[in-house]
């Protein structure tokens, strides 16, 4: 329903404006399968309803996520919009991780014109404090966060081998003889853009004419927009990896941001198993995450809806603290 106008009369004419004339942004993520990501995007909308965002949360959703999560995303206030699966030429590639295949999806983003500024959030990402300031940031650039070449996921690269990396570069100086090093290089799973029919068309018409590469999507936004790319404090996206691979730029108390993309991290699966996943910061990352994700006053609650259920789905969250999260975040840290 459009906002109730209100008339203001200036000079001699009566125009009308919306009581509330915010810009028309939002922040959007995407969501696959039928699997558990659903989670990680209920902990988002929750993250940033406590922040207290002014702007509403877009999901991208592919055609197989299910009715019964998109109902939960809905009860939950996001705008669900499902877009086509964008999938790169045929090739030999390996990817990183095999799954990666499907996050060239991500690309149907730009198609969302009804926004002039979006902010792009992985389903593996939670905000803890507000960041509406970035939808201010100059228009005509891409925003995003340098990503770490350290992690074994890199282990491919020319610059894992010589072990440089863009977060310390005078630790090990590109070699001469590799030519120039490496141009800035972001990581995917946060960024500021402004959707474009054109970059839109012009992004799918290159991919076609893009050979893939290990880090998917990723690696073919940091070639397309490299001469537009302007680097955020990691503050805006904290890689889990940085705590323990450069722990000299990280300050926990001012990230306000944080993408539980290390092997183990993501805290809807958290089993403190895997290398690092024992550490005392990610186990109260990991914490923090389950405290919004399990907070019944952050669900959204819409004027007059029954919090029960949606068309009678009953919305009971996606799930408590797992016992087995209580009992690894419990126990003492073996480090
Ligand atoms: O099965 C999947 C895999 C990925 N994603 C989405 O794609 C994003 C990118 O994948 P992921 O975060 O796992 O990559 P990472 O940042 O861990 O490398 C996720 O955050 C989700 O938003 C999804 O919805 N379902
Ligand atoms: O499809 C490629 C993905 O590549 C990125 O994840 C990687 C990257 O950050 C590496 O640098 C890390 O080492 C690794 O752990 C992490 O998973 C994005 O987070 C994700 O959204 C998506 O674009
Ligand atoms: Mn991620």
């Amino acid at each position: 329903m459009a906002p109730e106008l209100v008339p203001t009369v200036t000079k001699s004419t009566v125009s009308f404006t919306s009581p509330t004339t915010l810009p028309p942004r939002a922040y959007v993520t995407f969501l696959a399968g039928n699997g558990d990501y659903v989670k990680g995007v209920v902990g988002l909308a929750k993250g940033l309803r406590k922040v207290k965002t002014a702007y509403p949360l877009v999901v991208a959703v592919l055609p197989d996520v299910p009715e019964e999560h998109r109902k939960i995303l809905k009860s939950q206030g996001c705008i669900v919009r499902e877009i086509e699966p964008v999938y790169p030429p045929e090739n030999q590639t390996q990817f990183a991780m095999a799954y990666y295949v499907i996050n060239y999806s991500k690309l149907r983003i730009w198609e969302f014109v009804e926004y002039s500024k979006m902010i792009y959030l992985d389903g593996d990402i939670q905000v803890f404090e507000n960041i509406d300031h970035l939808f201010d940031l100059p228009d005509g650039h891409f925003y995003a966060v340098m990503d770490c070449f350290c992690e074994k996921t890199w282990s491919h690269t020319p610059q894992y081998k010589v072990g440089y990396c863009q977060q310390c570069p005078e630790k090990v100086q590109w070699p001469t003889e590799l030519g120039q090093p490496p141009a800035l290089y972001f990581n995917a799973g946060m960024f500021v853009f402004e959707p474009s029919m054109v970059t839109y068309h012009d992004l799918l018409k290159r991919l076609k004419v893009t050979t893939p590469t290990s880090f998917a999507e990723q690696d073919f936004l940091n070639m397309y927009f490299k001469d537009i790319y302007k680097p955020i404090p990691l503050t805006y996206n904290l890689v889990l990896a940085m705590l323990w691979r450069h722990p000299e730029n990280v300050n926990l108390e001012e990230v306000k941001v944080v993408h539980y993309c290390a092997a183990g991290s993501k805290p809807w699966r958290y089993t403190g198993k895997e290398e690092n996943m024992q550490r005392e910061d990610i186990k109260m990352l990991v914490r923090k995450w389950w405290d919004i994700y399990n907070d019944a006053s952050l669900d959204y609650k819409p004027l007059g809806a029954s919090e029960a259920s949606v068309d009678g789905v009953d919305i009971e969250p996606l799930g408590h603290l797992p016992k087995v999260v209580q009992r690894v975040l419990a126990a003492p840290s073996a480090a």
